[in-house]
C-alpha cells in the first residue's frame, strides 16, 4: 500500500501531476491538498478507473494533517510561479514561508515520507525544508529531494533536436548537475549518451537554452505563469523513480536530484573532490533504493568549459542555500 500526497494539487502543476500519479499502479492512495479547490480536483480525478483511491483536503478541519497521515511520498508544487521579468529568487518572499509551514506539519505528521520539493526557488526551498526537519529532529537526507528533473528532460529534448534525432529524445541521456536556476544549472553535454558531434558554439547555445529553458516558457506564457505541463511530466517521472526504487526495482539509468550531500558520505566525498566543499546541497546523479538515496554517483569527467560553468554555479548556490537556512533560523517554529 503506497500513499502519495500532492500539496498544491489544484495548481497549474498540481492538477496534471495528480492526473499522472493517478495513472500509476504503484500508488494505492492519492491525497490531494490545496488551499483552494482540492476536493473538486479530487472528485474529478477519482472517476478514473485506476486503483488509487483519491481524496481531497482544504485547510479547514486540519485538512493538511489528514492528507499527510500515513504518507509514503509527498510532492510539493505549492506556491507562486514567476511572471516575465522575475527571477526564481523573487519568489522567495512568498514561497519560503509557504514551504516552511508545510515542512513543520510534515515533521509532525509524516516525517518518514519521501519529500519531493518542486516549489521555487528550489535552491533555497529544499534547504528550508531540511532546516525545519533538523529543528524538529527528524531530518533524513536520504528522503528529501529538490526536483530538478525538468532540466534533464529539457536537455534530452534540446540535444536530440540539435543532433537531428528528435524521435530519439527519450534515449538521449545528459547529466544536469548543480541547482535549479540560471547559471546554477550545469548540463554536462560532454557526457551526452549517445555522443553527439556538435561544435563548441552549439554546446554553448544548448547549455544556455537548458539553463534558461524556464524563462522561455515564462516569456511565452506572457504573464500566465511558468512551466506546468512539462513540470508535471518531470515530477511524475521522478516520483515514479523514487517509488519504483522503494519497491526494490533497479533503475536502468540514474535520475538527478538536488539533495543534501550527507545523504551518502562516501559518494559525496568523490563529488566534493570535483565541486569543492562550499555547497551542502547539489543536484547529483543518484542511485535510488528502498530508503531513498542509496548512493550519490560520481560526476564523471568534466570538460574545461563545464568546469567553468561549475565554478559559477557553486558561487551562486552558496548564497541561495544560506538564504534558506537563515530564513528558518530567524523563524519561530
Ligand atoms: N522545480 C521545477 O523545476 C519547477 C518547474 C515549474 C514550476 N516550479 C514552481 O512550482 C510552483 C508552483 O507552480 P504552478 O505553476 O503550479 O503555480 P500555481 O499558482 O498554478 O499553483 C500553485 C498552487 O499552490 C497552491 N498553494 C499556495 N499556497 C499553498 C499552501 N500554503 N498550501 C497548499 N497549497 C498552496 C495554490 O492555491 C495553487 O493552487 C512555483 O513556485 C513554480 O515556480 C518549479
Ligand atoms: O522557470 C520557472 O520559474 C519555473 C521552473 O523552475 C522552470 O524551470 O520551468
Amino acid at each position: 500500500m503506497v500513499k502519495a500526497v500532492v500539496i498544491g494539487a489544484a495548481g497549474g502543476i498540481g492538477q496534471p501531476l495528480s492526473l499522472l500519479l493517478k495513472q500509476s499502479t504503484l500508488i494505492s492512495e492519492l491525497a490531494l491538498y490545496d488551499v483552494v479547490n482540492a476536493p473538486g480536483v479530487a472528485a474529478d480525478i477519482s472517476h478514473i478507473n485506476t486503483p488509487a483511491k483519491v481524496t481531497g483536503y482544504l485547510p479547514k478541519e486540519d485538512g493538511l494533517a489528514k492528507a499527510l497521515q500515513g504518507a509514503d511520498i509527498i510532492v510539493i508544487p505549492a506556491g507562486v510561479p514567476r511572471k516575465p521579468g522575475m527571477t526564481r529568487d523573487d519568489l522567495f518572499n512568498i514561497n519560503a514561508g509557504i514551504v516552511r509551514d508545510l515542512a513543520v506539519k510534515i515533521a509532525e505528521v509524516s516525517p518518514k515520507a519521501f519529500i519531493l520539493v518542486i516549489s521555487n526557488p528550489v535552491n533555497s526551498t529544499v534547504p528550508i525544508v531540511a532546516e525545519v526537519l533538523k529543528k524538529k529532529g527528524v531530518f533524513d537526507p536520504k528522503r528529501l529531494f529538490g526536483v530538478t528533473t525538468l532540466d534533464v528532460v529539457r536537455a534530452s529534448t534540446f540535444v536530440s533536436e540539435a543532433a537531428g534525432k528528435p524521435e530519439d529524445s527519450l534515449s538521449f541521456r545528459i547529466p544536469v548537475i548543480g541547482g535549479h536556476s540560471g547559471v546554477t544549472i550545469v548540463p554536462l553535454l560532454s557526457q551526452t549518451s549517445p555522443s553527439i558531434a556538435v561544435d563548441q558554439q552549439k554546446i554553448e547555445e544548448l547549455t544556455n537554452r537548458i539553463q534558461f529553458g524556464g524563462d522561455e516558457v515564462v516569456k511565452a506564457k506572457d504573464g500566465a505563469g511558468s512551466a506546468t505541463l512539462s513540470m508535471a511530466y518531470a515530477g511524475a517521472r521522478f516520483a515514479t523513480a523514487v517509488l519504483e526504487a522503494a519497491a526494490g526495482k533497479k533503475s536502468d539509468f540514474p535520475e538527478m536530484g538536488y539533495v543534501h550531500l550527507s545523504a551518502d558520505e562516501a559518494g559525496a566525498k568523490e563529488v566534493t573532490s570535483v565541486i569543492g566543499n562550499s555547497t551542502s546541497f547539489f543536484s547529483v546523479p543518484l542511485e535510488l533504493g528502498p530508503n531513498g538515496v542509496e548512493k550519490i554517483l560520481p560526476l564523471g569527467k568534466l570538460s574545461e568549459y563545464e568546469q567553468g560553468l561549475l565554478k559559477k554555479a557553486v558561487e551562486d548556490l552558496g548564497g541561495n542555500i544560506g538564504k534558506g537556512v537563515a530564513f528558518v533560523e530567524s523563524s519561530k517554529l
